[in-house]
């Protein structure tokens, strides 16, 4: 489990995150979402250490992971699995050459053992024998699958997500939602996904904070959403005369 207790981040005089506190459970999608700027890319990275929290403590199973130096940090860090909006693969790297990166920098498997794990993670995907292509060669949804394979390739107990969908169209975005839904009910993963996709939210959002003006404005299921009467969150989820449509039938 992670738990975030009372985060603050201010970048000079700008306090973009205000007093932040929530669980995120192992099995399920928490979502982070909320209006452009509210803050949820900069929530992601203090959980995962990219920012140092103005104030607050980011604790992975009980341990106080704000309070680690880099060396303390290492053996969280190889539990953690991220996926960057843009994938984030190196071009000069072969699909099967990007999946065992994390391997090469954090295990002393073999290379044997190495492409055993790669072409599992692939099939894993759905992406099996794409082992040789490069990065270039790939549809925006396959890049996505390579950067989940790469993900998982460690086995993690946490996976950081910001924004799954981005570029993809909404059949593919869907079934990259289902893809990292069943991974994270699968492998027991704590998954955190920052999005503004309300396909996601209603479709994998088991747990659903809301962040408005830095702060955790509300917080809830999927199920729950649909009958909130919190008038910021509705504006952000019901903006569209087909989400405040498909809400009456809710
Ligand atoms: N490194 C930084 N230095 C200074 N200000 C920053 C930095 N990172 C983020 N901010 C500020 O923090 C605020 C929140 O940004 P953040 O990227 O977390 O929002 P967001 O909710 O993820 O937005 P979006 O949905 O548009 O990606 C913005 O006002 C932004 O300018």
């Amino acid at each position: 489990m992670i738990e975030i207790k009372n985060i603050y981040k201010t970048f000079g005089e700008n306090e973009v995150l205000k007093d932040i506190s929530a669980q995120f459970k192992p099995g399920k999608n928490n979502l982070i979402i909320g209006g452009s700027g509210s803050g949820k890319t900069t929530l992601l990275k203090c959980i995962v250490g990219l920012h140092q929290p103005t104030k607050g403590q980011v604790l992975f199973n009980n341990e106080d992971f704000t309070a680690m130096n880099f060396t303390e940090r290492v053996p969280i860090r190889k539990e953690i699995g991220m996926l960057f909006q843009n994938s984030a693969l190196f071009d000069s790297m072969t699909v099967e050459e990007n999946i065992m990166f994390p391997l090469n920098l954090f295990t002393d498997q073999s290379h044997a053992e190495k492409q055993e794990r790669a072409n599992f993670c692939l099939e894993r995907v759905n992406l099996k024998d794409t082992n040789k292509l490069y990065p270039a060669e790939l549809s925006g949804g396959m890049k996505k699958r390579v950067g989940i394979a790469r993900a998982i390739s460690m086995q993690p107990k946490y996976l950081f997500v910001d924004e799954p969908n981005s570029g993809l169209d909404p059949k593919t975005s869907i079934l990259i939602d289902e893809l990292i839904a069943e991974l994270t009910e699968e492998y027991e993963i704590t998954t955190v996904i920052v999005t503004h996709d309300m396909n996601s939210v209603m479709g994998i959002g088991d747990h659903i904070i809301f962040l408005h003006d830095g702060r955790k404005w509300w917080e809830g299921s999927n199920k729950e959403i649909a009958h909130t009467d919190n008038k910021e969150l509705n504006e952000f989820v019901f903006a569209s005369k087909f989400m405040r449509a498909a809400k009456n039938k809710l």
